[in-house]
């Protein structure tokens, strides 16, 4: 079980909306990743005028827990501004914080993050903030109390994987909240080895909506992060420099 501040979800894997060749391969993208969470970027939500396109028209949204993101915010009023905006509309009162501090590398803005994560949770927000690999931020965010942490594993719709995977694990060891590494994700692997090393869960977008067979990558991105968090409560063997015999002889009498 996934626990998020009062949520529980079976599925660890949450899943991002946009950017799908179209609404029909998105739809099915989404039920066979068997997500339980779909985020998506309040700015794109057709929230006042409804007889605009709604890009989450084909989804059964009733079914999931819908994670709203602050894209599109470079400062921490812009971001706590979207969020309340959401709530509002009666989204959910889940966020996931994001406030970009660089176009180019779409990295997020470590301060004005914690501002805006701070005055959200104020407001009794359910806050996952997304962040950098940063350690100590990591820290200060959970300190502050937010609900998970959301490490990138590099930089969003990068498919570059996990850049620091030693951050990671740092992360981990020390949160007593759900980490959940987003952004950067390319191929199922990446998202097994995220598991694997300890996170909670992957949220992800890019692989999915940008690959050749979405669907397929949908189902492949879910049997992943299953193989990896099974992998991780079995316990890895520890490595060793120099081989050990997978048939060991000791004790028979063989020479
Ligand atoms: C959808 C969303 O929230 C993205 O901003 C997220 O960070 C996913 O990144 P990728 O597209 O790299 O998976």
């Amino acid at each position: 079980m996934l626990k998020i501040g009062s949520y529980e979800f079976s599925s660890r894997l949450l899943l991002g909306t946009g950017k799908y060749p179209d609404f029909d391969v998105q739809k099915e993208a989404v039920d066979v990743s068997e997500t339980e969470i779909l985020t998506f970027s309040v700015r794109r939500m057709n929230i006042f005028d409804a007889n605009q396109p709604n890009f989450l028209e084909k989804l059964d949204v009733g079914k999931y827990t819908l994670l709203p993101n602050t894209a599109g915010a470079k400062t921490a009023e812009e971001a706590v501004r979207i969020a309340k905006l959401a709530k509002a509309s009666g989204l959910c009162d889940m966020i996931k914080v994001e406030v970009i501090g660089c176009q180019k590398t779409l990295l997020p803005d470590p301060l004005e993050t914690l501002k805006a994560s701070e005055e959200l949770l104020k407001e009794g927000f359910t806050v996952l903030p997304y962040t950098s690999d940063d350690v100590l931020l990591a820290k200060r965010l959970e300190e502050l109390g937010c609900h998970a942490i959301m490490p990138g594993a590099s930089p969003i719709g990068s498919g570059q994987g996990i850049v620091n995977p030693l951050n990671l694990r740092f992360i981990i060891e020390q949160s007593t909240v759900p980490v959940i590494v987003d952004a950067g994700i390319g191929v199922p692997s990446d998202a097994a080895m995220a598991m694997e090393l300890g996170a909670d869960g992957v949220l992800l977008n890019t692989a999915v909506s940008g690959a050749k067979d979405p669907v397929k990558m949908a189902q492949a991105m879910k049997l992943a992060i299953e193989a990896g968090r099974l992998g991780f409560e079995a316990g890895r063997i520890p490595k060793k420099r120099y081989a050990t015999a997978s048939s060991p002889t000791e004790g028979m009498s063989v020479s």
